[in-house]
């Protein structure tokens, strides 16, 4: 688990590290800058030459006085350096101060607007966390010309322009090929559009305090290969009852893939029993591809209400929704399963879609509630325009999940995960992800890992994370265009076989 503060977290951990532990300022610049340096020198022979001639843009707050320290070293170690000082702000900060005082006693050529000059590197020190407000004027122009440079281009704990609390570009931002950010990741590096402007993220340690690190136990985080060690334990001494009892209510008339993919993923994730219930005319299909599978069906309201009776009594865990459509039946199952059955719930796709017409239906479920909606969904659910949730996709899903009393997987290129505190976000996954049926395949990952003993909360978390490394599996084997949702299925055991390898 690694946590990504937000731009307040992250200047109150710099501020106790400083003022608390006394540990001070320019000391962990110094450690700020060695650690470009020595990213600078891993990539020399490879992506850089041997000897670099490096431009160094600063402005005079303390993103400005990292970029200032690693001038000095690297003229120190024979490199060719040139520091741009843009001196648009009124006050500087006096470690900025200092390291600039360093600088010109070493000779090192500082001017005040950038030269046509090439350079092999290109370092952004203009602003960092204590960027606030839209980059506009001088600052923008500088900004502009640095991207229209040739020469490889490193961030400085963060590109100029990136907000680090949301990922949103403010005006104007710094493409880097390279970010170098110190002691935590930051959550506008993880969240569209920061990570693309950020380019490679190296997170390097530079001194923090760690106990300041865990005081402040920053809200949001996500998980990597480590978190895997969370997924249930198996037993020597268990039978197919142990694993749990997983009912899926998916498929319409004229959709059984859907069924098949949630059912399928839920098995693949460990699940004990799986039970489709869907209509009567998937039951061949559903059948014929995944015969593991136990299946009740129905063709009318009557046979729909048994269907939803039988899942109350005999489910650990119930999803509803996949490929549903949303028929009479369709509704009649919805309410009956959200108003009777106490045990945890996911809601995916087309029930999302019938409660959005009836969000105090929400309400009345007395176990655990996952919600599972993309973008649209949480657009109908919340009547809030689609820009303006990614936008803002951290806050968006945290509300929901507050008021409504659920656990909100809210799905994008990074979803995010929450149940009204804490926020995960997860760095899993990629574009080939975006096919038909993937959906599906998470929702059967949740209820799967429910069904096996995981908490519902923990297995949003770890289903959105595995489903966004079998997606990586299945596109290192099939690549992103050709891999289809049965690849993303497919290698779910793969990741989780990794895990039992590694005996985690
Ligand atoms: N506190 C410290 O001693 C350390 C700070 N570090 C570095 O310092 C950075 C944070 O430094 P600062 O807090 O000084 O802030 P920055 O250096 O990020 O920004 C400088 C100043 O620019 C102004 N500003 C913000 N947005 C602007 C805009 N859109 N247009 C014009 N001016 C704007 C603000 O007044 C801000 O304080 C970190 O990102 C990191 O690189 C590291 O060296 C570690 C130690
Ligand atoms: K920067």
């Amino acid at each position: 688990m690694f946590y990504l503060p937000d731009r307040d977290e992250m200047q109150e951990i710099d501020r106790r590290t400083i003022k608390e532990r006394g540990i001070p300022g320019i000391l962990l610049m110094e450690r700020a800058a060695i650690s470009i340096l020595e990213e600078i020198n891993a990539r020399k022979d490879t992506v850089l030459p041997a000897r670099v001639k490096c431009l160094i843009v600063v402005e005079g707050g303390n993103n400005g006085g990292d970029g200032l320290a690693l001038a000095r070293l690297l003229a120190q170690q024979g490199d060719q350096v040139e520091v741009c000082y843009i001196s648009g702000l009124s006050k500087v900060s006096d470690s900025f101060a200092y390291q600039l005082d360093i600088v010109r006693n070493l000779g090192i050529q500082v001017t005040d607007e950038i030269s046509q000059k090439e350079y092999d590197i290109i370092v952004d020190g203009i602003f960092g966390v204590g960027l606030k407000r839209d980059v506009a004027g001088i600052w923008k122009n500088v900004i502009e010309q640095m991207n229209n440079m040739p020469g490889y281009k490193i961030a400085v704990d963060l590109p100029s322009g990136v907000d680090a609390t949301t990922g949103q570009v403010l005006g104007t931002s710094f493409r880097a090929d390279l970010t170098v950010t110190f002691g935590l990741n930051k959550r506008g590096l993880v969240l569209h559009p920061g990570c693309d402007m950020a380019g490679q993220v190296v997170v390097r340690e530079i001194g923090f305090s760690d106990r300041e690190v865990q005081d402040i136990a920053p809200e949001a985080y996500g998980y990597d290969l480590s978190d895997l060690a969370r997924l249930p334990k198996r037993s020597d001494n268990s039978n197919k009852g142990t694993y749990g009892r997983a009912a899926v209510i998916a498929g319409s008339a004229d959709m059984s893939g859907a069924a098949v993919f949630a059912a399928e993923a839920a098995y693949r994730t460990g699940t004990g029993l799986v039970k489709v219930y869907t209509h009567s005319l998937n039951r061949t299909v559903i059948g014929n591809r995944i015969p593991e599978a136990v299946l009740m069906t129905y063709s009318d309201e009557v046979e729909a209400l048994k269907c939803a009776e039988d899942a109350v009594s005999w489910a650990d865990v119930i999803l509803v929704g996949p490929g549903l459509g949303r028929s009479g039946e369709a509704e009649e199952l919805l309410r009956y399963v959200i108003c009777e059955a106490e045990q945890p719930l996911v809601l995916d796709a087309d029930a999302l879609n019938i409660i959005s017409q009836d969000l105090e239906l929400l309400k009345k479920h007395r176990g655990e509630v996952t919600v599972t909606p993309h973008l649209g969904e949480m657009s109908r659910l919340t009547d809030i325009a689609i820009p303006d949730i990614k936008k803002n996709i951290l806050r968006v899903c945290k509300d929901f999940a507050m008021e409504y009393n659920v656990i909100d997987v809210l799905k994008d290129s990074r979803t995010c995960v929450s149940r009204g505190g804490d926020i995960y976000i997860n760095t899993s996954g990629n574009n080939g992800m975006s096919t038909a049926g993937a959906g599906d395949v998470l929702a059967g990952v949740i209820t799967g890992l429910i069904a096996t003993g995981s908490s519902p909360y923990e297995a949003a978390k770890l289903g959105v994370y595995i489903h966004g490394l079998a997606g990586d599996l299945a596109a290192e084997r099939m690549g992103k265009n050709g891999m289809i949702a049965r690849d993303i299925v497919e290698s779910i055991p793969m990741v989780i076989k990794g895990v039992e390898n590694e005996k985690l």
